[in-house]
């Protein structure tokens, strides 16, 4: 059984481990890419819906896992393959689930369940199944509401690396990166290092002089999970970096950290953007791309207007087509921009993959004085 905050109860049958999970319930639309959903920190404490009614049908493989597990804290799906079929496929799904602990449940209505949370927004649900589902629902949905809720909660801290690592250039390295993991996932420091940059990943909870020890080039911040109205750390970090006047590059809870740092607010989506095909504007080209998206907050900015901030000019660089949510921030003074979405596209469409030239452009420009000239 799902058990919603709200008291509504899905029935279905038991997918993956049996037991009991509980988590902010969202719904994720991408009719591809669950290895790299499942697998992504930025699910950390969430019980993701797939709307795709099929889930499984290419089963696991061992190339597109974007972290060293899986995160999410239950799996909601309408019809599992009972088979897998792909040339990649080195197992089943629903055993990699069990496996690694995970409670899901499927033969849910999912369109139900999504028309449910588009119109009442994303709230905390347990999964229950085996001797747990047989307990009073009351009881079970007491239990749901104890659950601490997203808004609020700093969660970084349990998904970042605990030791720094290096992820090394391709070919002569043209500058460094210090990497700051608040949830990264894999295939974003392959990407900037594809395009010649060293990658310092560190932890969640380093700070300036840490970031200095590395000599960087250039400071990136990660997407990760939780609200960043609680990334006090980040926020004073990437502070000094923008003082420092090193070129600086975000990715969703980068691109919130980037704006809290410039002064703005950070509010909470009813139901968020979780998909591989939401369409962005980038304002300064006019150019719409389809993009990977998966965040349940938003930066509050005036969207068309330059904005007055500590470190001088910025603007909304990029806007959401679906719903005006703004999902870029582009600094005119200082060496400095981010997204909301996932130029990496893991899983998701390669639109936005000019973004990585735009940081390693920034980077040359600031190697050779040119910083700020824009
Ligand atoms: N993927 C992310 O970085 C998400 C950022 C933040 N946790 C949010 O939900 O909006």
């Amino acid at each position: 059984m799902l058990v919603l905050e709200d008291g509504r109860t899905f029935r279905g049958r038991s997918y993956g481990a049996v037991g009991r999970t509980v988590g902010e319930v969202v719904f994720a639309t991408g009719t591809t890419g669950y290895q790299e959903t499942l697998t992504d920190p930025s699910y950390h404490r969430q019980v993701v819906v797939m709307t795709a009614p099929h889930v499984g049908n290419t089963g696991v493989n061992g190339e597109d896992d974007e972290s060293s597990r899986i995160w999410v804290a239950g799996f909601v799906v309408r019809d599992p393959a009972p088979r897998s079929s792909s040339w990649r496929a080195t197992g089943e799904l629903e055993d990699r689930l069990e496996l690694e602990g995970v409670v899901g449940i499927c033969d849910v209505d999912t369109r139900a369940l999504t028309r449910h949370l588009r119109e009442r927004g994303t709230m905390r649900a347990g999964i229950v199944s085996g001797a747990e589902a047989a307990r009073p629902e009351d009881e079970l949905r007491a239990e749901v509401v104890r659950h601490p809720a997203m808004a609020g909660s700093a969660l970084a801290g349990e998904v970042t690396t605990s030791e720094p690592y290096v992820v090394r250039a391709h070919g002569d390295p043209i500058g460094r990166v210090a990497a700051v993991d608040l949830g990264i996932k894999g295939t974003t420091p392959r990407r900037l290092a594809e395009r010649g940059l060293e990658v310092h990943v560190l932890p969640a909870s380093s700070t300036f002089a840490d970031v200095q020890a590395v000599r960087p080039d250039a400071v990136f911040l990660s997407n990760g999970p939780g609200d960043p109205a609680t990334a006090e750390h980040q926020v004073a970090l990437l502070r000094q970096v923008l003082d420092a006047r090193i070129p600086f590059f975000g990715i969703c809870f980068g691109n919130q950290i980037l704006g809290r740092a410039l002064g703005l607010g950070t509010y909470k989506l009813r139901y968020g953007h979780r998909g591989i095909n939401q369409p962005v504007m980038d304002l300064s080209t006019g150019k719409v791309e389809i993009t990977a998206q998966n965040h349940g907050f938003a930066v509050d900015a005036p969207i068309g207007e330059e904005l007055r901030t500590p470190y001088g000019r910025a603007r909304v660089s990029h806007v959401g087509l679906n719903d005006q949510v703004v999902e870029g921030l582009e600094c005119l003074d200082v060496p400095a921009f981010s997204v909301q979405y996932h130029p990496e596209a893991a899983a998701g469409p390669h639109d936005a993959a000019y973004l990585f030239d735009r940081f390693v452009a920034l980077i040359r420009d600031t190697q050779t004085g040119k910083d700020g000239a824009r």
